[in-house]
């Protein structure tokens, strides 16, 4: 790979100090490290469990028309030729894969997601990691992803409504703010540290210009410190996985050695290297920890959180926080999680607050919605409604209780309380697009579903109206080889395209 402007090998461009750091680490294999910077960088994309469905009959084709080859250490992963750019078919509109540098992959598979869990991603934008802990979930238990930067949380909202993921809640909030209102609550945490992106070389020369020594000490104090919020937030037995696209010792080992040193309860099961030397991937350090047994820590944030939540800000969300029956929603999605049945009360307030108080209205016209339009059911799992202005959401729950409650999630700023169901209008709701990618297209009253490269896909998606099939009338989806990619409202012989704006294609 060479530079754009001057056709400079990259690897003349890279620090001095970086190369020094390398040959530390790397001794007589420096060289060939440093050779991969004039390589071409690595592709990958993953495909979505949640979309496996209508995966099988894909994939075969799929396979030839990107040149697809496993990642070896991703059994979702695949190599692709950039030339296929798949970021824009239709299939990626759909959710069926995400686009992830593959070495990325590793660190998601390490913290093995199990169905039904609660999990936090604690650094999550763009959402690689979310919706790949999302696809091992299969929409059962919790998933909180959260990303500090606000216009990222959005972009990562995007790519879990992208990929249909029914189960997660987005935030936007400081590690600190989480481990106040979240002391010992979840299974497994994801650290996806922010750093100082050495594995990003090949991909974005900015990287190089923007890396020095004092910023790679400023990004491993910013990582002990985010390190000492997600050691709070993991329940005693979890699982927390650290993991950063750079190289050097400071922020991968010397951060994990130094955490553990603080604190005994953990210790470390597992530590993985991709180098881009010896692996097609850009590089990528994983830390497995594991944490033994009760912390000091745990109990002292159990007693700030109990008054941080009694000294609660000013309501933002409202939630009905009722047994919901949603018999209408069909099967799965019709349980909600009585006060009877909710994990232990940690010291925080239930969430009665039902300031909206129109719980029952709404979920009227949702059953509405869903018996007309969704005959198939939902597909959401254990949860409650929950209002948020006209937008209505459907809190995610376990099995076995509320870990998260509208009552957590007021001052945060929650990108997503949820699954968007829908918008109330009067006397109706207007579904929301996260809905359309949430459902199997076989649920809906009607689908139009076509080929990937039919004219009426290319229409769809720049917002045309399309000519409705004989006898469809009212809310249905318009879909990709079964993917559903939007809804549609056929009134007429004509369906009025309902894909938000901001997805459109231009002509
Ligand atoms: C490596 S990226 C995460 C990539 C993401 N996990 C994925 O797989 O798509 C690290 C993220 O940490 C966020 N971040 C920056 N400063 C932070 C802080 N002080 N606390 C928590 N997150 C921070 C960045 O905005 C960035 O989105």
């Amino acid at each position: 790979m060479v530079t754009s402007k001057e056709s400079k090998p990259l690897r003349l461009t890279l620090p001095q100090t970086f190369i020094d750091n390398m040959q530390a680490i790397l001794g007589s294999q420096t060289d060939s490290f440093l050779n991969s910077y004039n390589e071409p960088r690595t592709y990958g994309l993953r495909l979505n469990p949640l979309k496996a469905a209508a995966l099988d009959k894909i994939l075969p084709a799929l396979t030839e028309q990107f040149g697809l080859q496993p990642i070896p250490w991703c059994a979702t992963g695949y190599y692709y030729n950039e030339e296929f750019r798949p970021g824009k078919h239709p299939y990626h509109a759909a959710g069926l894969y995400y686009i992830q540098e593959p070495s990325a992959m590793t660190a998601a598979e390490l913290l093995d997601p199990q169905p039904g869990e609660v999990i936090l991603d604690l650094a999550a934008a763009p959402g690689g990691k979310t919706t790949q802990i999302a696809g091992k979930m299969h929409g059962q238990g919790v998933l909180v992803a959260n990303e500090i930067h606000p216009a990222r949380a959005k972009i990562l909202s995007e790519n879990v409504e992208r990929c249909g993921i029914v189960n997660a809640i987005v935030t936007s909030a400081a590690p600190d703010e989480l481990s106040r209102r979240f002391p010992a609550l979840f299974d497994r945490i994801m650290l996806d540290a922010p750093c100082s992106g050495e594995g990003m070389f090949r991909k974005d020369e900015g990287a190089i210009a923007e890396w020095s020594d004092s910023h790679v000490a400023m990004c491993a104090a910013r990582q002990s410190d985010i390190l000492e919020h997600a050691a709070i937030m993991l329940k005693p037995g979890g699982r927390l996985v650290y993991s950063t696209c750079t190289f050097n010792r400071s922020e991968n080992e010397d951060t994990i050695h130094a955490f553990c040193l603080a604190h005994p309860e953990f210790e470390v099961s597992q530590i993985e290297r991709v180098w881009p030397h010896e692996s097609r991937g850009e590089g990528h350090f994983v830390a497995v920890l594991h944490k033994a047994k009760p912390s000091d820590v745990v109990a002292d944030a159990c007693s700030s959180h109990a008054s941080a939540a009694e000294d609660g800000p000013a309501e933002r969300i409202s939630s009905s926080a009722q047994t919901v029956t949603a018999p209408k929603l069909r099967a799965r999605e019709a349980r909600s999680n009585s006060s009877r049945d909710r994990g232990a009360d940690r010291g925080r307030r239930s969430s009665s607050g039902g300031a909206g108080g129109s719980s029952a209205a709404d979920m009227a016209l949702l059953h509405a919605f869903c018996a007309a339009a969704l005959p198939g059911g939902a597909g959401l799992g254990p949860g409650e409604p929950l209002r948020f202005g006209d937008a209505l959401y459907w809190l995610p729950h376990t099995n076995s209780g509320s870990p998260i409650r509208a009552s957590d999630l007021q001052g945060l700023k929650v990108a997503r309380p949820g699954l968007h169901l829908g918008d109330i209008r009067t006397n109706r709701i207007e579904p929301s697009h996260s809905l359309a990618l949430a459902v199997s297209a076989h649920a809906a009253a009607w689908v139009q579903s076509y080929r990937p490269d039919a004219p009426e896909i290319a229409a769809f998606l720049r917002g045309e109206t399309l000519p409705a099939q004989e006898g469809s009338s009212g809310w249905g989806l318009i879909a990709v080889d079964d993917l559903p990619l939007g809804w549609g409202k056929a009134s007429g012989g004509q369906i009025k395209n309902h894909l938000p704006k901001g997805l459109r294609w231009f002509k």
